[in-house]
């Protein structure tokens, strides 16, 4: 699939406005992170939305190439190869899964519909218990954080006993199979061994819809490199629990490259996964309708930032 060619002006220009954007991530990382910020970029600074604010409103109209639409079914993972950035010459390599080559996929083929639906309503279940006052809510389910008002509260401390009416033993079974499915699937598909990738930190359900921003925890909506905004993240994948066009409006994934942006639209069971590096620019366009669920689950090669999979208290 050929991305759409533009002339080298607008492809410099494309490249002063990546140039741009990653300047305002490295101011961003430079300020600190603490408690439950770091959530879906939740917490973005005000400079950096300043920064970029113009960015994503100029490229709305701007998509160059839809990598996988909502209604096709991708069953072996769709390879896109991108070089990887410059980046990693300053990052610690760990053989066997520090990335050789970098890219994006996307794979309907790993979690079933019927997977994808238990995990939404174990998403609804959660979220109901709280939720944002604006449009972007999530729930960390290893953390305990859910979104509460312009806050967030500790879901296990808040209900203490009576999550166990929420949650079940099997829903964090069927979180750790679609989790060990993911990460097989990233490690063939990168040429990785699984048993050197590590789960890590955020990983969270997200509700999002078209309620207006309340505070910047709402703001999902800002380019961003994961590796920047997460720190430990080596490999990012998303778990879609909605369907485009169906269950939502707008909210479509892009990734945003120097000749363009490309898109993937959600599916309920669809798996987009890429390396987190800033080869992988990306944001979601905001939410015009309905809701969209999704999980981030990511990996890390740095055996100090692991996690264990969540499990209920
Ligand atoms: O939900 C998505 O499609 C992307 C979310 C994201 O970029 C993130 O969690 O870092
Ligand atoms: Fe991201």
């Amino acid at each position: 699939m050929a991305a759409q060619r533009r002339g080298s002006a607008r492809n410099s220009e494309s490249a002063a406005i990546e140039r741009k954007i990653k300047r305002g991530h490295a101011q961003r990382q430079a300020s600190a992170w603490s408690g439950p910020r770091g959530y879906l970029l939740v917490l973005m600074p005000l400079a950096a939305c300043c920064s970029v604010g113009w960015l994503y409103l100029s490229m709305d109209s701007d998509i160059t190439e839809t990598l996988v639409r909502q209604g096709e079914i991708v069953l072996q993972p769709r390879i896109f190869r991108v070089p990887c950035s410059e980046d990693y010459k300053n990052y610690k390599r760990y053989p066997g899964c520090t990335p050789q080559t970098c890219g994006r996929a996307v794979t309907d083929g790993v979690v079933t519909r019927e997977e994808a639906q238990m995990l939404r309503r174990l998403a609804e279940r959660g979220l109901s218990l709280g939720g944002s006052d604006g449009g972007a809510s999530i729930m960390d389910l290893h953390s305990g954080a859910l979104s509460m008002g312009k806050q967030f509260v500790n879901i296990y401390r808040y209900f203490s006993e009576q999550i166990k009416e929420v949650f079940s033993e099997e829903d964090f079974r069927l979180y750790w199979a679609v989790r060990s499915r993911i990460q097989r699937t990233i490690a063939e598909t990168f040429g990785l061994d699984s048993t050197h990738m590590y789960l890590t930190k955020p990983t969270f359900f997200s509700r999002m819809n078209s309620t207006a921003a309340k505070t910047t925890h709402d703001e999902y909506w800002h380019p961003h490199i994961d590796k920047e905004t997460y720190g430990s993240f080596d490999y990012t994948s998303l778990l879609y629990l909605s369907d485009y066009g169906v269950d939502f409006g707008g909210g479509r994934f892009i990734f945003m490259d120097a000749d363009g942006n490309r898109t993937v639209e959600p599916r309920a069971g669809r798996v987009s996964f890429f390396s987190s590096g800033s080869e992988n620019l990306h944001r979601v366009e905001k939410v015009e309708w309905g809701t969209r669920y999704a999980i981030t689950v990511s990996f890390t090669c740095d055996p100090a930032h692991a996690i264990d999979d969540p499990t209920l208290p």
